[in-house]
């Protein structure tokens, strides 16, 4: 079944999914400098830290925001006044469908057909007309914007059931809450089914889960794409976020790393082991070195297009966030070039506003690749995306001063204000024109005398004669996203195309230790840096770096229903398959230094401190016991394709699944030296039986709900087709004895399946025969366990909800549900107290994926 993931021991909190986004009515100390004096950009608090303790809204205003962007003529004067006016309002809320769902038509349909139209009569807002409405730059209308507020859904009575709906779709996986603006930067990075794809900053993870949903769209079901992603992230915790997120996508084709982007491993083998290798002859030429078809680049930023639904960045803003990270985002971006093949496409993003974190950092990427790389003309892609042109030219603003030009900035500012900040990049010299003609050239675009940009490529003279540079690039290729053209937040997206390899120089400088770096070996610009992670600790949550505050904000915005226990839930997956997950999280040194005896030191075997390698399962006889007891067709490639976390086959308790071309990359990486810090990898398809589960079963593995889509058409033993009741019943009493199935026939098969897993599927033919609407491309099978006297399933009660409710509408589209508590069916067992108490408790606990 489609998101099969679901989630174990939801608590109440968890359970403020799909909560709209804040409004802007949050509670600040009085004493909130957010109306600081426009020259204190370094973002010193002044305030007096006694009074406290009496509390008023959020301010919406800065004035050094005002002074920045006015001057900096983010918008024109005329518009100023709509511009921070919207900042000031509440984001309305979007959400995307995701489209790998087994019933993301269904969902669409119910969206267009019901919730549009019955909606309408209790909507009246302002200037909007609907109450939601497709986003039309989206394709298939698979995303929606909401203008209801998160109070309105709560209180109104009539809009519960739209509520319950986004409740429940959200928890089960079926959508993704996310921010309009930043569903934008996948869709222009034209992913195939069959590319090589990284999200450099990937955490939590929603851009990650849109780059699945491209690669995987094609696939018929039983099969894999060809491609591939690696989602990498700096930040653990987030990573955490992130693989609890794409869970729900249940993909074999998904690795999560954890490097500094800036220093992502290239994976490269060297020419002497390749020209010896065996796998010189097998591997794809990719694969003799890490390199992508395509690269995500979001990287951290000051994040100021996000002051709608953090509007606390308003007290907090000043220039030195956008200083600050500048650097880093150049790092960044060059490293992602770098990886990228010839012919590839980069897109580089932010969620900040400031010239300085955008056109800056693609101006620099520009003039350090010559012409290897040029900035894509992506107007005629998504026509109906309202976006704006980058800028040419800006200024920069270090501690209250404007300077238009590196020559301005005081020696003693000269280790925090960088060349690269300005239009011309230039450290010395003004503007080169002729060089710039010459490079526009080189890039392959030469300018036209009608563009207006292009004709101010001449130093404009400011009114106090600081000359302003203009960039010689054609930054207004650049896309810029403003609040309120589209009533969302602020974006920037550059796309880059990689026309030729590199010069060595340019890779080797950016690849280099951090030392190396012109912006790190500044001890005044790491403290500038050391400040800004600093104020980013508590700041929007797509700064800089991780932690808590911003976690739990990630987690609002793309895993609305608490983190926390998604947290310890991605066990799963994550690093360690110890039972010991705490000791596992955080090893001590002892474990490290193979001084702790015992299990914990058989495990920490790998490179990386706290991560349990990644290693084949290779354990023919387990294997061959799975094989032989579901029948598993041989068209299905289990050698080879199965991984763990654990090298002592006793031990392993999950067995993982990897598509052909993870399988490739894990082999590159052994070869290389486990340079890959790997977080997670794969898709869960088998889990070891407790005991309690396991002692009457003769298959020690039961198929993880995440893992039997995929394996579904290659089962040929413990696998029956119930009818369209029988399957209903067992969605909504879990346990049932196999006397009492409406279909006799059924309830004797269900008794003669060898105890343990099996898997029902929903019959075809009855449900096409009696409703065309339940024609549907792939099956609808859940886990079941066949215990003593009685079938009873093995998916979360919150799944088994979903799944009856789109049954029910699949048949009656006209009724409105949802479901309600169920009437007891004459020997229908609550699971717990079946006749399984050796299974079920367990399977209830353990079969939520
Ligand atoms: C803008 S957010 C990414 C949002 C993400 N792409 C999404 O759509 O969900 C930036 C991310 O960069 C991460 N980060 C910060 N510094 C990093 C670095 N040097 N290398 C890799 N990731 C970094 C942060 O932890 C944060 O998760």
């Amino acid at each position: 079944m489609g998101g099969g993931g679901g989630g174990r021991g939801r608590s109440r909190t968890q359970r403020r999914h799909f909560a709209q986004s804040r409004e802007n009515v949050w509670k600040r100390p009085k004493s909130d400098p957010s109306d600081a004096n426009p020259d204190a950009d370094n973002g010193n608090d002044t305030s007096n830290a006694s009074d406290t303790l009496s509390w008023q809204p959020f301010a919406t205003q800065n004035l050094a925001f005002d002074e920045y962007y006015k001057d900096q003529g983010i918008v024109s004067q005329e518009e100023w006044d709509t511009f921070v006016e919207c900042l000031r309002k509440p984001l309305p809320s979007a959400f995307r469908i995701n489209s790998s769902s087994q019933f993301w038509m269904d969902i669409r349909s119910q969206l267009e057909n019901d919730f549009a139209k019955s909606l309408q009569a209790e909507f009246i807002e302002g200037d909007e007309v609907e109450p939601i409405r497709p986003l039309a730059w989206y394709p298939e209308n698979l995303a929606w914007h909401s203008n209801f507020s998160r109070m309105q859904l709560r209180k109104n009575q009539a809009l519960e059931r739209f509520h319950e709906f986004l409740k429940l779709e959200n928890e089960i996986g079926n959508i993704t809450r996310q921010e309009a603006v930043s569903m934008v930067p996948p869709l222009f990075l034209d992913v195939q089914p069959d590319h090589f794809v990284l999200d450099m900053c990937a955490a939590p993870g929603s851009k990650t889960f849109q780059l699945l949903e491209i690669i995987h769209r094609s696939t018929k079901p039983g099969s894999l794409p060809k491609g591939m992603v690696i989602a990498n992230d700096l930040d653990v915790q987030r990573c955490n976020l992130l693989i609890h997120q794409t869970k729900r996508m249940c993909t074999a084709n998904l690795v999560v790393t954890n490097h500094e982007a800036q220093q992502f491993p290239g994976c490269r083998l060297n020419k002497s082991h390749f020209a010896t290798s065996e796998m010189g002859n097998q591997l794809g030429p990719c694969l003799n070195q890490l390199l992508f078809d395509r690269v995500l680049c979001d990287v951290p930023c000051s994040g100021d297009g996000t002051l709608r639904k953090a509007p606390d960045i308003w007290r907090k803003w000043n220039t030195g966030m956008g200083n600050g990270i500048h650097g880093l985002q150049i790092q960044i971006a060059m490293r992602g070039i770098s990886l990228l093949k010839v012919g590839g496409r980069m897109v580089y993003s932010t969620c900040s506003m400031n010239p300085i974190e955008n056109e800056a950092v693609v101006a620099e990427i520009l003039r350090k690749c010559g012409g290897c790389v040029e900035l894509l003309d992506v107007s005629s892609e998504l026509p109906q995306l309202m976006r704006r042109p980058g800028h040419r030219k800006w200024k920069v603003r270090d501690r209250g001063t404007w300077m238009a030009s590196y020559k301005d900035v005081p020696l003693s500012r000269r280790g925090a204000v960088h060349p690269s900040m300005f239009p011309s990049g230039s450290s010395v010299e003004p503007v080169d024109h002729s060089l710039g003609l010459e490079e526009q050239h080189q890039n392959g675009r030469a300018t036209s005398s009608e563009d207006p940009c292009i004709q101010l490529d001449k130093p404009v003279t400011l009114a106090n004669n600081l000359e302003e540079e203009v960039s010689i690039f054609p930054l207004e290729r650049c896309m810029r996203i403003v609040p309120h053209d589209q009533n969302g937040g602020a974006f920037f997206i550059a796309v880059f195309h990689k026309v030729g390899p590199l010069p060595v120089g340019t890779l080797e400088k950016h690849n280099s230790h951090r030392a190396k770096s012109s912006f790190h070996n500044d001890r005044q610009h790491d403290e500038a840096q050391d400040k800004l992670f600093e104020d980013m600790k508590t700041s929007a949550d797509c700064s800089a770096n991780g932690n808590n505050e911003k976690v739990a904000e990630a987690a609002l915005e793309s895993c609305e229903d608490g983190p926390q226990e998604a947290l310890l839930e991605t066990d799963s997956v994550i690093a360690c398959e110890n039972d010991d997950s705490k000791e596992a999280e955080a090893p001590s040194e002892e474990n490290d230094d193979g001084k702790a005896g015992g299990k914990r030191k058989l495990q920490i075997q790998g490179k990386w401190r706290g991560v349990d390698p990644v290693v084949f399962f290779r354990d023919e006889d387990v294997i061959n016991s799975i094989k032989n007891f579901y029948g598993i067709l041989d068209s299905f490639q289990l050698s080879d394709h199965l991984v763990t976390r654990n090298s002592e086959t006793t031990r392993v308790k999950r067995i993982y699944y990897v598509s052909e071309s993870v399988k490739e990359l894990l082999e590159l990486n052994f070869k290389v030296g486990q340079q890959l810090k790997i977080t997670s990898i794969g898709l869960k398809m088998f889990e070891r039986q407790t005991s309690r589960e396991g002692t009457s079963a003769p298959c020690s593995f039961r198929i993880s709900s995440e893992g039997l889509p995929l394996i579904l058409p290659y089962l040929t033993k413990q696998i029956l087709d119930a009818s369209v009741e029988d399957f209903k019943h067992l969605l909504q009493y879990k346990s049932i004895k196999f006397t009492d199935f409406v279909d006799a026939e059924f309830g004797e098969k269900a008794s003669k399946l060898l105890p343990g897993c099996c898997v029902i599927v929903l019959r075809k033919d009855n449900e096409g025969s009696s409703n065309p609407n339940l024609v549907h491309e792939s099956p609808i099978a859940i886990g079941c366990w066949r215990g003593k006297a009685t079938l009873s399933v093995m998916v979360t009660a919150l799944d088994c909800q979903e799944l009856l409710e789109r049954l029910l509408l699949r048949m009656e589209p006209t009724k409105e549900y949802p479901v309600q508590e169920s009437e007891p069916l004459k020997g229908a067992c609550e699971v717990n107290n079946s006749d399984m108490v050796e299974d079920v408790d367990e399977i209830r606990l353990n079969a939520v994926g």
